[in-house]
């Protein structure tokens, strides 16, 4: 295919979405968006700074006080009904995602779906935002808890998955009574943009409100005294800034943030579902941009050579990079230019510092409709040692650097040894190892025998400096609260 491939249909609007209508920006900046496909420009979008933030704030703040008094039955009523705005909406959203980030159409089809999922588990969970009555040996005074709302959320969200973030994300502070703000990733907001078009009716005026913007509106927002409450989906380094940004003001944040992610192979694994595993753990069809991807993988010595041989066929027959719209597309591009040179870098260092490229390593070649895209093949190396770049820093690229152990301590001394500790994965058949293992691994989500996936309901969260908090499960719903703890006196004295 060598001509121009035809676009989405763009968002009507692309300016700023705050009290239930649009508004351009105060400044008047507008930055083009990008397709990484093809490297062209696909539009301009608004660029939301610090007087839009403060003017989306204010009214966001102005729907809370009525939003928190809507009866719980009529929010959950509502959020199924965003639930099924998305649903009804999947493909058209996918098609602005998959242009906006490169990645394939059949692949992006489910974001909307797994965003209209936590809309339905988040409905169905508000009768779980109650109190508590607390005994105590005097008789004469009545304890008890209530939860209340906490304000205006903003949810700062990265890019690999916009709107299934954007969706997903505005679930548990609607649930809880807040009214929030969603501000969408710098590099893909178009899909984004048309949630906010096809949510403007289904909540009132200032409950939903969608800011596309850099760093400085997420800054703004972070930093603003009617923000009651912050998350981010995003790397280490941001959510220490938002940390900052929030201490003048002691608020609640959650930080779900970046990985160097472990899948440690025992020398019983079954070796077919291994090698798959290390392919899928490695999320390539977003080019390895998913925070929980495993790019650090160590194989024993026993089925090190034929694993890999494995990893390497799969690779070869399944990952085809290609326009997103064609059904024979596997794998999508990474986000940027700046993103390009900067995953290409790390695999020129660890050539440099004596890896051995099993395969990729490379830009493709594509046809022409694609070049100028940030295309870059799937890459393992082995024979990676543990001071190697390319072992130690999150690359966010299709890059997976492979380990040969055989002393499982020292192995699992390299496990731990990395200032991240979102996931990992352990490949064995007997489950008491594997239960011993699992308690070793400083890691918030822990996949035994399988890669990748998310369930909801089962906490989503890393420690150390993965972030902290913990998201698609109850807690998410109940960190967006307060607890208000009462004291009544029975008795006529105290
Ligand atoms: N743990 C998770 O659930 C999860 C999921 C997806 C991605 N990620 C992580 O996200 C990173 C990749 O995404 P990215 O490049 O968009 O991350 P990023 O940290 O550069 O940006 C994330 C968001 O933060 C905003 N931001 C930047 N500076 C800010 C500041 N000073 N104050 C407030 N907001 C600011 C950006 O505008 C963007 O919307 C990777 O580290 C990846 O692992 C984590």
């Amino acid at each position: 295919m060598n001509g121009e491939i035809k676009g989405p249909t763009l968002p009507e609007h692309l300016d700023i979405f705050y009290g239930g209508s649009w508004h351009k920006p105060q400044d008047g900046r507008y930055d083009d968006t990008f397709s990484p496909a093809n490297g062209k420009p696909v539009t301009k979008v608004a660029v939301a700074g610090a007087k839009d933030v403060d003017a989306a704030v204010s009214v966001a703040h102005e729907a809370f006080l009525s939003w928190k008094t809507v009866p719980g039955t009529e929010r959950a009523r509502l959020l199924r009904k965003a639930a099924d705005v998305l649903r009804a909406n999947a493909v058209e959203l996918a098609r602005l995602d998959s242009w906006n980030t490169g990645n394939p159409l059949s692949k992006m089809l489910r974001d909307a779906e797994i965003a209209a999922i936590q809309l339905d588990f988040f409905a169905g969970l508000i009768p779980m935002i109650r109190g508590e009555t607390i005994p105590q040996d005097e008789t004469d005074t009545f304890h008890y808890t209530v939860r209340e709302p906490l304000g205006v959320v903003a949810r700062i969200i990265a890019y690999n998955h916009p709107v299934q973030f954007a969706g997903a994300k505005i679930a548990a502070p609607l649930a809880a009574g807040n009214t929030v703000i969603i501000k969408t990733p710098d590099q893909a907001p178009l899909a984004c943009l048309r949630m906010a078009e096809l949510l403007t009716d289904v909540f009132p005026p200032g409950v939903i409100n969608v800011l596309p913007g850099k760093a400085e509106c997420g800054k703004a927002l972070s930093a603003h005294p009617l923000v009651k409450m912050v998350t981010l989906i995003g790397s280490a380094a941001t959510g220490k800034l938002i940390q900052q940004s929030v201490a003048g003001a002691l608020k609640p944040t959650i930080l779900e943030l970046g990985g160097k992610n472990p899948l440690i192979a025992f020398p019983d694994a079954d070796i077919e579902k291994l090698a798959a595993g290390v392919v899928r753990g490695m999320n390539f069809t977003w080019a390895g941009q998913s925070c929980i991807s495993t790019s650090r993988v160590f194989l024993h010595e026993s089925h090190h050579d034929v694993v890999l041989e494995k990893v390497k066929a799969i690779l070869e027959r399944d990952y085809r990079p290609g326009v997103p719209f064609e059904p024979s597309t596997t794998m999508g591009p990474v986000i940027s230019k700046e993103h390009h040179a900067r995953v290409l870098g790390y695999i020129d260092s660890a050539k440099k510092e004596g890896a051995r490229c099993v395969t990729g390593g490379k830009v493709p070649v594509l046809d022409k409709s694609m070049q100028g895209g940030y295309w870059i093949e799937p890459t393992v190396f082995a024979d990676v040692k543990p001071d190697f770049r390319i072992a130690r820093e999150e690359i966010f690229g299709p890059v997976v650097s492979v380990f040969k152990w055989s002393d499982e301590k020292e192995m699992m001394r390299l496990v731990n040894d990395t200032p991240y500790g979102l996931s990992a994965s352990v490949w064995t058949k007997d489950l008491v190892r594997a239960t011993k293992i699992v308690r070793q691994i400083n890691a918030g989500w822990i996949w035994v025998n399988q890669t990748s996936k998310h369930f909801f309901g089962v906490p989503f969260g890393g420690l150390k400096d993965s972030g902290y908090g913990k998201e698609e499960c109850l807690e998410e719903l109940l960190a967006h609260t307060e607890i208000k703890a009462i004291n009544v006196l029975l008795g006529d004295t105290y």
